[in-house]
């Protein structure tokens, strides 16, 4: 999508380097970082440069390929999944494409393997791109169908939380898919963004994007979502999720969960967005299973930005003896989405509504 007048994707290969958009410096500057090894692919998910379930898949891929260029050996590939699944629990897409690279390049002879590894990864990167591009086109016909019962100019008001826009994804996004083709096409959409404390993902991020799209929208914290929904001003709930289980628990940001739970009280659709990649076929109860990060508490007990003269701050906003916790998910469970938008179609939030879509990955785990 565009950045000003330029496309871009959130991860990209310059000949023999791969890269990223900093995105802890957006959106107050654009800062392009190069990726040469292992070691920065590992610290660019870790400390989330790159960001969002589908993009730190990606970029895992191409971290796989870089550390074979160095050392195609078994005990390289394996320190290299072993390093680069390490760096954050929650998202699934992570342990998929880590799976596949392995898969594809460990019966290979060495010579062979880096080469496979880059080729794969710029596959994942293809296939994500066009995976977006369906779940929109999927997504959108929910938008329509509220378009179709608005007074003309009206606008269908959609709520999403965190960023599951393009930069969380190679392009597109999954939330957001449906939000960008239902603009381009001509239905009028606005967007109420979550600021998402505490990294504010939906300030820095989603604004950034949707204002660079032209699509209309307004930032709100985090607690406005049941004020709004309980007035009637939000038409729809769209969200992406990290892991969704094989029944249709969704683990996203948190927060997800409050924003359903107001969903369900006042009779708003909600949605999650996502590609099969981010189903977790293993897991059935979301609550109890999943892996939820715990993040550094000076994400909570400070905030970072930029200050009248221009410059990028970070300021405390708790006593400094304040014990913080930072869970950076939470699981809402089946019953509370209304569906799931993904590349094959929407389905029900269940274990039969996903093996519908995708019978052969939901037979392969069961
Ligand atoms: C299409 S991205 C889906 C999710 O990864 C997204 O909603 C989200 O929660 C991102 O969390 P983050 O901690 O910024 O990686």
């Amino acid at each position: 999508m565009k950045i000003g007048e330029r496309d871009f994707r959130s991860i990209w290969t310059e000949g023999d380097d791969v890269r990223v958009i900093d995105q802890t410096k957006l959106p107050h500057a654009l800062e392009i970082v190069s990726l040469p090894g292992l070691d920065e692919a590992a610290r660019a998910i870790a400390d989330m440069w790159v960001r969002g379930a589908p993009l730190i898949g990606a970029t895992a891929a191409y971290g796989m390929a870089l550390a074979l260029r160095r050392d195609a050996s078994d005990a390289s590939l394996a320190n290299a999944y072993e390093t680069l699944h390490a760096t954050r629990p929650t998202a699934i897409n992570l342990r998929w494409a880590l799976d596949r690279v392995r898969h594809a390049v460990g019966k290979l002879p060495r010579q062979a393997r880096a080469e496979a590894a880059w080729r794969l990864a710029a596959e994942i990167c293809d296939e994500d791109v066009a995976t977006n591009r369906q779940i929109g086109e999927n997504g959108l016909a929910l938008i329509e169908t509220i378009a179709r019962a608005k007074k003309p100019g009206e606008p269908v008001n959609v709520l999403t939380h965190c960023n599951a826009g393009w930069l969380a994804t190679v392009d597109w996004g999954t939330a957001t898919a449906p939000i960008y083709l239902a603009h381009d096409r001509g239905i009028a959409v606005h967007v109420y963004v979550d600021e998402t404390r505490p990294r504010n993902q939906g300030a820095g991020l989603t604004a950034f994007e949707l204002g660079n799209h032209g699509v209309p929208h307004t930032l709100v914290v985090d607690n406005a979502g049941g004020h709004l929904m309980q007035h009637g001003l939000v038409d729809l709930c769209i969200v992406g999720t990290d892991r969704t289980t094989a029944e249709g628990d969704v683990c996203n940001k948190i927060g997800t969960y409050l924003k359903a739970l107001a969903a369900a009280d006042n009779g708003v659709p909600f949605y999650a967005a996502l590609p099969a990649s981010t189903v977790d076929w293993t897991v059935r109860d979301g609550v109890a299973e999943i892996p939820i990060e715990q993040r550094g508490g000076e994400e909570v007990s400070h905030v970072l930005g930029m200050n009248d003269h221009g410059v990028v701050e970070r300021v405390r906003i708790s006593p400094e003896t304040t014990p913080v916790a930072n869970y950076a998910f939470d699981v809402t469970p089946a019953r509370l989405v209304t569906g799931l938008i993904t590349e094959r179609g929407v389905c029900d939030a269940s274990a039969i509504g996903l093996a519908g879509l995708f019978p052969e990955l939901a037979r392969r785990r069961a």
